[in-house]
């Protein structure tokens, strides 16, 4: 029998069909290079403020659908939001990132909440349901929801060092000199980002993002232990609850280990950071996956010649297969908007 096709070209990609055009969409592309998220977020107060406002938060991940058409809304939060609801204490220092009181040995863990029963997080579950309803009137239905939340191991090198690190060495010494810490953290966070998805699917994500933006790190003794294995349970535990989601997993700086995961069949597709070689890509991961990507921003933040051609290559090697546009990482700030508005024309135009 065959279903009928998805109202949504980023749907009809992730299924592993072929679109009439390339879907597209933008990592962070709700955010500061936009004067009318600038304007929500001097109202909000704190960052984490505007994450857990539900009416603000759904304005900002509304305002680039509104003003692009994207195929494919993000939901506006962030991924240190679960650290936070399991009780860490989190903050957004001004122009500095984010930082939070380490959690370094098993008393600090045990201090952590519940997993499953993580509350703080239900005015993300509530923005998740608005966006979705307003959703289903603007464009036609057409723009799917995506949720997220961070990988396991990049969301524990945050919670041990933190703050943002070079290398991320504080959680990498961790790895040798207390696997047992770091695996009972990183057990911790396979469940609680496992029922955090499962809610944001049932408010109305049809798909959900694991951004894993640290796994270049790990030599490659650990790879699998604390990347390719965390990653893959928390996968099968998603579409175990929730087979019809979709899952996409973005390990950026992974290269060629970006392979590893096409032996996983619950990913609907990988994302590509800006590094990635697209022609490998089309043929060691698009025969048997959806690729994502994967635009240098800062191709995009240059615009002209450096935009055009990069588009042309990436469209030129990827659309034989299934393949949703992308960037390689998030937009940067200083991007000018009429950038981002001949990004979409070209993709647009194919
Ligand atoms: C590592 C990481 C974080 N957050 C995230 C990651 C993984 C992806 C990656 O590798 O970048 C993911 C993230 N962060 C944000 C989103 C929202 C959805 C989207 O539009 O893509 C998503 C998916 C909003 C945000 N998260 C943050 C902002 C900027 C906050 C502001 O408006 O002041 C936004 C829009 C803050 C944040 N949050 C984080 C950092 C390091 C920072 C500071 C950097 C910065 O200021 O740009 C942690």
């Amino acid at each position: 029998m065959r279903t009928d096709p998805d109202p949504s070209l980023f749907i009809q990609a992730l299924r592993g069909e072929r679109t009439e055009r390339t879907p597209l969409w933008m990592m962070r592309q709700a955010g500061r290079y936009l004067p009318e998220y600038r304007d929500v977020r001097a109202r909000a107060g704190s960052f984490l403020d505007l994450c857990y406002t539900p009416e603000l938060a759904t304005e900002v991940t509304l305002q680039p659908i509104r003003r692009f058409g994207f195929d494919a809304a993000i939901l506006f939060s962030d991924i240190l939001v679960v650290p936070h609801a399991l009780g860490q204490n989190v903050w957004f220092a001004e122009g500095e990132g984010p930082r939070l009181d380490p959690v370094t040995d098993a008393e600090g863990l045990a201090r952590l909440g519940d997993p499953t029963d993580l509350r703080r997080l239900d005015p993300v579950i509530e923005t998740v349901s608005r966006v979705r309803a307003d959703l289903r009137t603007l464009n036609g239905g057409a723009t799917a929801l995506i949720g997220f939340c961070g990988a396991p191991w990049t969301v524990a090198s945050y919670m041990i060092a933190g703050k943002g690190t070079p290398d991320q060495a504080p959680v990498r010494l961790k790895a040798y000199q207390d696997p047992q810490f770091l695996q009972a953290l990183v057990d911790l966070l396979v469940e609680a980002s496992a029922s955090y998805l499962v809610r944001q699917i049932d408010a109305g994500a049809q798909a959900v993002q694991i951004f894993e933006s640290f796994g270049s790190a790990l030599p490659p003794a650990l790879f699998d232990r604390w990347c390719l294995e965390p990653v893959t349970k928390l996968v099968r535990k998603v579409k175990g609850a929730r087979p019809e989601a979709h899952v996409i997993v973005f390990a950026r700086g992974v290269a060629g280990r970006l392979t590893r995961f096409t032996d996983v069949p619950e990913i609907s597709a990988l994302g590509l950071d800006w590094s990635i070689d697209v022609n490998w890509a089309a043929q060691a991961l698009q025969p048997r996956v959806t690729v994502q990507g994967n635009l240098d921003p800062l191709a995009l933040m240059a615009g002209g010649d450096a935009l055009a051609r990069g588009v042309r290559d990436i469209l030129d090697a990827l659309s034989g297969g299934p393949h949703i546009f992308n960037l390689g990482h998030g937009i940067q700030p200083p991007t000018p908007v009429a950038h981002v508005e001949e990004l979409v024309r070209l993709v647009r135009a194919g």
